[in-house]
């Protein structure tokens, strides 16, 4: 039978909020609240251990020194009360952030809760594992005797659930410190934090569940980042109307197509095509490229700039770094159309004063779509830098370039000029392969010509794309050698799914 798993995308934006941010609502409601918020959490852990694991399992409670172990206690206790078989390894040292987390660990041990020194001395293999051993007051790698028992627990077959972050992962960044948990499931409070959904956190985190412990999150400051769900994008995916014509979804330029790269430039004028632009052409710098593709006859081929009539431009694509490309960087930045710029055309701007001056200047700001390298380049550091802090080295770019920014990879960044970002939820490891960046140019450029507004096309192009390569990988297509000319059909089929969806009267 062939292997298909089912397709599923976020439907939901939400907010991702930042160590400083959770930490102003603990401020102010951990005073407020009856029932206290950590007994709340604790209740929502047993809650959902209760879900996954059959009774008469084994639940094993990692406790660490601060309030998450305070969570973890509560959550033991209650387990324990609910006539579950449950134990806590923890530590009696007496360290950790103070009274709430020692009081739930008094109250576990009062209510005939075990506690142990290590996992050998439990007696049966535990059915599931709690890991609340450090959430968002991780201040350092982990090391003994927490690190152990990670290692311990990441070699049993139990179900694995981590108390609102897996330990020892960066809520805000995702990067894993040192020892790291992995869970199947996250259960994180308050709000949902961007280190689950970029980087290290979605291989760590499982399905992350977000349980606001009673919380009206409109009380507070939610921030300026989003996790991105379809809903962000209900207005502007409509069916199209009747009377219509191809002057209504505008005229991509795709400028690129060095000699030995024009591949990169067909591969963005075939999903511009393919996801609604009116018209693509091609100008490329490869002298000897064909007149015409004879897979895509309908993308017009050649070396020239059309004098008019073209409504975006997408530069970069196989561009190269020759002389001729720079002269043509420096003639479109200034061009007062909307612009995405993508592979080598980051490269060039990276180096070249007069390009970013010109990038910052105009009037229309442009989409970049830096991997990390390229981001790297463009700030003037190294890789290790940028992957660091995604959000941070994205928000940096996006400010000094004055520029919408999407920073590839695992949890795409979104970023705009005034400082807002986003994290897209969607894609996979088969995107990690040639030409899937010149695919999501061509849709960038062709939901602009489309008339998206910038930002929001930054933001549905990543998230089509990588919708786009889960629905090849639950059919079956990928991860492994998923090719980015396929993600270019499943876009359309998407994008064509979706706007008949939201169907609106006229
Ligand atoms: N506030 C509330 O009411 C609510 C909080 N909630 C819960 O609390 C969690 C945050 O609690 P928290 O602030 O106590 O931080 P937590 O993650 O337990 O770790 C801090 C402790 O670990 C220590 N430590 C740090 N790194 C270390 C390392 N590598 N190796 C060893 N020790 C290390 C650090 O001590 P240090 O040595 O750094 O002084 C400190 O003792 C949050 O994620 C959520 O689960 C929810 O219930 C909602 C309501
Ligand atoms: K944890």
């Amino acid at each position: 039978m062939p292997f298909v798993s089912s397709f599923t995308v976020p439907l939901s934006s939400r907010p991702l909020l930042r160590l400083q941010e959770i930490r102003a609502i603990e401020a102010v409601e951990v005073p407020l609240a009856d029932p206290p918020l950590m007994e709340r959490a604790g209740a929502a852990i047993a809650r959902a251990v209760i879900a996954h694991v059959p009774p008469g399992g084994l639940v094993c409670v990692l406790c660490g020194p601060g309030n998450n172990g305070g969570d973890g206690f509560v959550a033991a206790r209650r387990l324990l009360a609910l006539g579950r078989r449950a134990v806590v390894i923890g530590r009696f040292d007496g360290g950790g952030s103070g009274g709430e987390a020692a009081a739930a660990r008094e109250a576990f041990v009062a209510s005939g809760g075990v506690m142990l020194a290590g996992p050998d001395a439990l007696e049966t293999p535990p059915a599931a594992i709690v890991d609340a051993l450090f959430g968002i007051g991780l201040a350092r790698p982990i090391g003994e005797p927490h690190a152990s028992w990670i290692e311990w627990g990441l070699a049993q077959t139990a179900f694995k659930l981590a108390v609102d972050v897996p330990s020892g992962l960066d809520a805000d960044t995702g990067r894993c410190t040192g020892p790291c948990f992995t869970a199947d499931l996250t259960s994180t409070f308050l709000a949902d934090k961007p280190g689950l959904h970029t980087l290290d956190g979605p291989d760590r985190a499982g399905k992350v569940v977000v349980d606001s412990l009673g919380i009206d999150p409109r009380r507070h400051d939610l921030g300026l980042g989003r996790l991105l769900g379809l809903d962000a994008f209900a207005d502007h995916l409509q069916p199209r109307r009747k009377n219509t014509h191809k002057g209504s979804f505008g005229h991509v330029l795709v400028v690129g197509g060095a000699p030995r790269m024009s591949g990169a430039a067909f591969l963005a004028g075939h999903a511009a095509l393919a996801t609604g632009a009116g018209k693509v052409t091609l100008c490329a710098l490869d002298p000897n490229i064909l007149s015409f593709s004879p897979v895509h006859p309908e993308l017009m081929v050649g070396n020239a700039i059309p004098e008019r009539g073209v409504d975006v431009l997408v530069v970069g694509p196989g561009l190269g770094a020759s002389d001729p490309a720079r002269a043509l960087l420096a003639r479109l930045l200034p061009s007062p159309l909307p612009l995405v710029l993508d592979a080598d055309g980051l490269n060039r701007l990276a180096v070249d004063a007069e390009l970013q001056e010109s990038l910052r200047s105009r009037p229309i700001p442009a989409i970049l779509t830096p991997h990390p390298m390229e981001a790297a380049r463009l700030l003037g550091t190294e890789v290790a830098a940028v992957q660091n802090d995604r959000i941070a080295a994205a928000q940096e770019l996006a400010r000094r370039y004055r520029a919408h920014v999407v920073l590839k990879g695992c949890g795409s960044i979104v970023a705009d000029p005034d400082g807002t970002w986003a994290i897209n939820p969607t894609g996979n490891p088969g995107m990690a392969s040639a030409g899937m960046g010149d695919v999501l140019s061509g849709l960038l450029g062709s939901l602009l010509a489309q008339g998206w507004p910038v930002p929001l096309a930054a933001r549905f192009g990543t998230f089509l794309h990588g919708a786009a390569a889960d629905r090849l990988v639950a059919e079956g297509i990928g991860p492994i050698g998923l090719r980015a000319s396929e993600t270019v059909a499943a876009a359309r089929q998407l994008v064509n799914e979706w706007s008949e969806r939201n169907r609106k009267a006229l």
